[in-house]
């Protein structure tokens, strides 16, 4: 068994939507089958419509949430109605998150990260489900988030440290400035586990 590692973390330059989709076809066209777990939220959308359009063969992809929201799948807040809108027709498998399944370990962990430093639904204060293993739970975040006040089903950590690499994509002066605290030390978000703690390498990608 191999011993778990410290995270490394780098910085993508160029951090922008396309130099993301490019890390993702990577992958994608990479041999044998892969599973990549898809970030929600509104900053993988500029990334969502680049993939869409480019000629990439998504049948040997499982794709699966690292979080949603529990809302229909046709609800605008539905993370799954926005992935699903743009890669549904691509080929690729879909995973649905199922409260308690055991989740296999990923090639490809895409995360995003909230103004609060959350992470899938991960959040700073929260209710949230105890179990054991690489698995779905069920959180509810403390306050409920204005934009998005809905229960939530998430990967745990263990599910998300189960893969080969973790991306984290963020836009924005403020959330640069906040990872750049927690690099530097600062423990009291949910992002420092992911980027100080024990786990794959991280690799940044932030852009205006
Ligand atoms: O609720 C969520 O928020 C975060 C960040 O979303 P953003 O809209 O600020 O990009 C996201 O990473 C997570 O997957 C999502 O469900």
């Amino acid at each position: 068994m191999t011993e778990p590692q410290p995270a490394t973390v780098s910085w993508a330059q160029p951090g922008n939507a396309t130099a993301v989709a490019d890390h993702i076809a990577r992958v994608v066209n990479a041999p044998g089958r892969k599973r990549i777990a898809f970030t929600g939220g509104s900053t993988p959308i500029k990334v969502l419509s680049l993939l869409k359009d480019r000629p990439l063969d998504w049948s040997s992809v499982t794709i699966a949430l690292t979080d949603d929201r529990c809302v229909p799948d046709d609800h605008p807040a539905s993370n799954f109605g926005k992935i699903h809108a743009a890669l549904g027709a691509s080929g690729a498998r879909f995973e649905r998150l199922e409260e308690g399944a055991q989740v296999e370990p990923f090639d490809l962990v895409w995360l995003g990260m909230g103004e609060d430093g959350h992470v899938a639904s991960l959040f700073p204060h929260m209710q949230a489900v105890v179990r054991p293993g690489p698995t779905v739970i069920a959180t509810t975040p403390i306050p409920l988030p204005p934009e998005a006040p809905f229960d939530r089903l998430t990967l745990n950590r263990k599910a998300l440290k189960a893969s080969r690499e973790i991306i984290l994509v963020v836009t924005g002066a403020s959330k640069k400035a906040l990872l750049e605290r927690v690099i530097a030390g600062d423990d009291g978000y949910p992002v420092a586990d992911f980027l100080r703690g024990y786990g794959p390498p991280v690799t940044i990608y932030w852009s205006e």
